[in-house]
């Protein structure tokens, strides 16, 4: 895939035979720039200025991140390769908090190199090995946020007026999305439906990059600032809101984007349905609710300096926390790559995971 190609088809992270290929989407919409990877330092850096971002993305990265790590022990033995891997998995884990695809995606690969490091296997061996793990994360990914496209489909009509809330698409993930994918099935169906994108303060992922997308993709959308939701959705424009999330506690509880509790509020208080889209490695049964949940803060300067000059008094105090949770009363439905999932989301998550056979 070239790098001048748009909405779904543009991809946040490649790799390339020795070191990984990053969308720098810090700098987009003005500019489609490529970074050259080839150390874990980079990815965790990358991760943590949002250089990549999105949950999906985020451990597609990391898996790549923890193989290029790895790779400096691919010429000692299995005990230091493996010995290796845990030490750069532990530094990737420190990049943010939130988003549990960051540590679904290590615990995978980590749970791969004890496997592969267990044999007759040289550690050049196990490093492709693990190498193959990252490529089928990713490629995983894709069809995976192509299925929840699918069966989100069912929820949207021609000529539905959608709201969303950051970025949740292809830039956020292997490919499709995961809230933005049924935007796509749906121009693919020559379903036509009108989406309002909210900006997103303070990083702007909704003007900077779902508007990007589609646009790009020439599927119609609007964009409004964040406190404009309410008055779009009382003049009967909205008739479904889909976001994508960073973490779904067992008792449904979402973890998102900061401003998606007050969309999700907003959306109830006009009785549209809010739906949230996930492939299950953001499913964290593990956390009971969204209050044990881990919030990012993230610097002052994302508020103060976000548009490149000061926008605020100096040293004035701020409050940047970069996720909110949205209580699972809010939440109509979870859209997972196996389907709709409803309430009520303790008893219909578990059930999710129980009829999965484990490896
Ligand atoms: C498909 S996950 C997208 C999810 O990630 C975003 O957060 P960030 O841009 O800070 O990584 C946001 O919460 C999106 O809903």
């Amino acid at each position: 895939m070239t790098t001048n190609s748009r909405g779904k088809d543009l991809q946040s992270v490649i790799w390339a035979a020795d070191h990984l290929q990053l969308l720098d989407q810090r700098l987009l919409p003005e500019e489609v720039l490529y970074l050259e990877l080839r150390t874990s330092e980079d990815v965790w850096e990358a991760i943590r200025h949002l250089k990549v971002r999105g949950a999906p993305a985020i451990g597609i990265s990391a898996a790549y991140g923890l193989v290029l790590g790895s790779s400096e022990a691919a010429g000692s033995s299995p005990d230091a390769w493996l010995a290796a891997v845990g030490k750069h998995a532990e530094y990737l884990a420190t990049s943010r908090p939130t988003a549990v695809n960051l540590f679904w995606a290590l615990d995978r690969m980590k749970r791969r190199a004890a496997e592969l490091a267990d044999g007759s296997r040289t550690a050049e061996q196990c490093q492709e090995g693990l190498l193959s793990e990252a490529i089928a994360i990713q490629s995983e990914d894709e069809e995976t946020c192509r299925l929840i496209g699918e069966h989100a489909l069912e929820l949207f009509k021609d000529g539905m007026g959608v709201l969303t809330h950051c970025n949740a698409g292809g830039l956020a993930t292997a490919r499709y999305g995961t809230a933005l994918a049924p935007f796509y099935l749906a121009q693919e169906n020559g379903i036509n439906l009108k989406i309002y994108a909210d900006e997103t303060r303070p990083v702007l992922q909704g003007a900077r990059l779902t508007a990007f997308e589609l646009q790009q993709a020439g599927i119609d959308v609007t964009l409004i600032c964040d406190n404009m939701a309410g008055m779009v959705m009382s003049k009967g424009w909205v008739d479904a809101v889909i976001v994508g999330t960073d973490r779904v506690a067992a008792n449904g509880d979402v973890a998102n984007k900061i401003g998606t509790y007050s969309v999700a509020v907003l959306a109830k208080a006009h009785g549209i349905p809010f739906y949230v889209a996930c492939p299950m490695s953001t499913i964290d049964l593990e956390t009971p609710t969204g209050t044990e949940i881990p919030i990012e803060e993230r610097a002052a300067e994302e508020i103060t300096e976000g548009f490149g000059k000061r926008t605020a008094p100096e040293g004035v105090k701020v409050f940047n926390p970069a996720f909110d949770i949205t209580p699972h009363s809010y939440v109509d439905a979870i859209i997972t790559e196996k389907g709709i999932i409803r309430p009520p989301f303790d008893v219909n998550l578990k059930k999710l995971f129980d009829s999965i056979p484990t490896a």
